[in-house]
């Protein structure tokens, strides 16, 4: 950088939010929101990788896939839909959810609620300030009157492998934006990118291999049917699991030809593509953390109001997958909202900072009652804790069990439906401390639970939440029915 490009302007905010993903994007309006003045620095498309390369490609991808198997399990239906899909089709609608990869319209937003944007690779100068590298080679320094935010999210992580890099493998960027099929793609990991990437290339055309290094199968973080009910399925699909195998190696001997992969039991494997769904690194080794006294590279741990810990003064936040709390973009946001609303009312006073449990300064869902869903067939939706993690923090816990095929919205929904709910009692407390539902179409029903898990509803409340007949969610009654009778195994069960 010359002298000469170099700009000597120094902006004042009241608040700069770095990243522009889902997550920045919500800090910064509710930072506006609250009277506060803010800037948004953005190195690649505003909307971030929620909106390009993760959320939305591949549930745009997965749609017509889980559709499709709906159809298949509905006679008088799947005689008409039974064929494989229309590719070209299901990319071109992939490709209009994610705007041809063109942020025009997420900066058309930014403008409309009056946050500045300035396009560039973003880095803390400092306390308080921000210098960006801008496209045109110039820089400019940016600076706070009362937070910065730091919302720079994750990017996938490779394992150390040797030829790792050589072997120009998939990672969730090109997994999710991919214009070809391959015919062949390894599939290493069995995190929730790993299946639903899966679940989406096997019913593309794709022969796929997922190598899971573990012998705990498939989204291990989740109650353990989940993980086998996916299995199930997409070894019905077609797709080869493979479980106990390492990667040890990579090789592509030719630039367009296929790579070969080691594995530590001696064997290789030969595919077209290979995807590395190995989880998430934090995007901050090059933000300037060592500026403001922390290291390069690391996940930033926050409070529940979601300021950076380690720093003095409480200028500096982060939130969103960049604090490794919850990494979902739903998550995020929540976290955002409760960042922005913090800063606002620490600067403002009005209103009063309460930052106590469930208070609107505080991110406590993060602890108790976080929700995912993984889109695949079936889905599996889950909130809060698991059996196990209960068990593991000294809760006294029921649990209880039922097959989703004994409902009768469930049976209407599809022939043959397979599926299965769990729900955890805190036997102290009388309430839910995490739901469980894994089959097609239990998406749409976790809400019910996360409510009943982050408003602690008493379970004998939760009698006269009447779920309408006949549609899956009456296997809330099955379960409150089933735990009123004394099923369900107990702390050690
Ligand atoms: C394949 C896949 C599918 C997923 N599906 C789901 C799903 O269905 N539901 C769900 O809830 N979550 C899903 N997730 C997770 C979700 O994508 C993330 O949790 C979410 O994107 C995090 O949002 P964020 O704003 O924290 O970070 P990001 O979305 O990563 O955004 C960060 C932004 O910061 C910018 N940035 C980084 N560094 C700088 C810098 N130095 N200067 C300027 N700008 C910078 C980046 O360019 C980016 O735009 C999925 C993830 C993957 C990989
Ligand atoms: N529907 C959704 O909500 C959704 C969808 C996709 C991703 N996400 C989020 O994105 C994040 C990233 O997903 P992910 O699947 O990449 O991560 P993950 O942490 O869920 O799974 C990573 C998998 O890779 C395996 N692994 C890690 N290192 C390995 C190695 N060296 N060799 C072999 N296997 C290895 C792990 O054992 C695990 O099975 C997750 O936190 C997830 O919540 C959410």
């Amino acid at each position: 950088m010359s002298a000469a490009t170099e700009r000597s302007d120094s902006d004042g905010y009241d608040v700069i939010v770095l990243g522009a993903g889902p997550v920045g994007e919500n800090l910064a309006d509710r930072t506006r929101a609250a009277g506060l003045t803010t800037v948004i620095v953005e190195s690649e498309l505003v909307g971030g990788e929620c909106s390009y390369w993760a959320c939305m490609p591949s549930k745009a991808l997965l749609r017509p896939v889980i559709s499709r198997a709906d159809a298949g399990r509905l006679p008088g239906l799947r005689e008409r839909v039974g064929g494989p899909l229309e590719v070209p089709a299901v990319l071109e609608r992939r490709d209009t959810f994610t705007s041809h990869w063109q942020d025009d319209g997420q900066v058309d937003w930014l403008r409309s609620v009056g946050i500045d944007l300035v396009r560039g690779h973003g880095r803390l100068d400092g306390p308080r300030a921000v210098t960006v590298e801008l496209p045109d080679g110039g820089r400019r320094r940016l600076t706070a009157r009362h937070a910065v935010a730091v919302c720079t999210g994750s990017r996938a992580a490779l394992p150390p492998l040797p030829g790792v890099a050589e072997v120009r493998p998939w990672t969730s960027r090109e997994a999710t934006s991919s214009k070809t099929v391959p015919r062949r793609l390894a599939v290493v990991g069995g995190g929730v990118v790993a299946v639903e990437m899966a679940t989406v290339w096997q019913a593309l055309g794709a022969a796929v291999t997922v190598l899971v290094r573990g012998q705990e199968g498939l989204l291990t973080r989740m109650e353990p049917f989940a993980g086998e009910l996916v299995a199930e399925a997409l070894t019905e699909a077609g797709v080869e699991i493979r479980t106990g195998v390492s990667v040890t190696a990579a090789h592509r001997p030719a630039p367009d030809g296929p790579v070969t992969l080691g594995l530590d039991d001696g064997s290789e494997l030969v595919a077209d593509e290979v995807l590395f769904a190995t989880g998430r690194a934090p995007r901050t080794e090059d933000i300037g953390l060592d500026t403001v006294g922390l290291e390069p590279g690391s996940w930033l741990e926050v409070d529940d109001s979601c300021r950076v810990t380690a720093v003095p003064d409480g200028w500096l936040y982060a939130a969103g997958d960049v604090n490794h709390r919850a990494l979902m973009t739903h998550q995020g946001k929540y976290q955002a909202r409760v960042a922005g609303a913090a800063i606002g009312a620490r600067v403002r006073g009005t209103p009063p900072l309460d930052t106590g449990r469930w208070g609107a300064h505080s991110a406590t869902a993060d602890h108790a009652a976080v929700p995912q869903v993984v889109f695949t067939d079936p889905e599996a939706a889950s909130v809060g804790l698991t059996a196990a993690q209960a068990r593991d923090a000294g809760h006294r816990i029921r649990v209880v069990d039922k097959d989703l095929a004994q409902v009768a919205g469930a049976g209407l929904y599809a022939d043959g439906y397979r599926g299965r709910a769990r729900m955890v009692v805190d036997e102290d407390r009388g309430h839910l401390l995490g739901a469980t539902f894994v089959g097609p179409a239990v998406g749409e029903l976790l809400h019910s639970a996360s409510v009943a898990v982050a408003g602690e509803v008493p379970l004998a409340r939760l009698w006269h939440a009447v779920p309408s007949y006949p549609t899956i969610s009456e296997v809330w009654l099955r379960l409150l029915e089933a735990y009123r009778d004394g099923e369900g195994a107990g702390a050690d069960g």
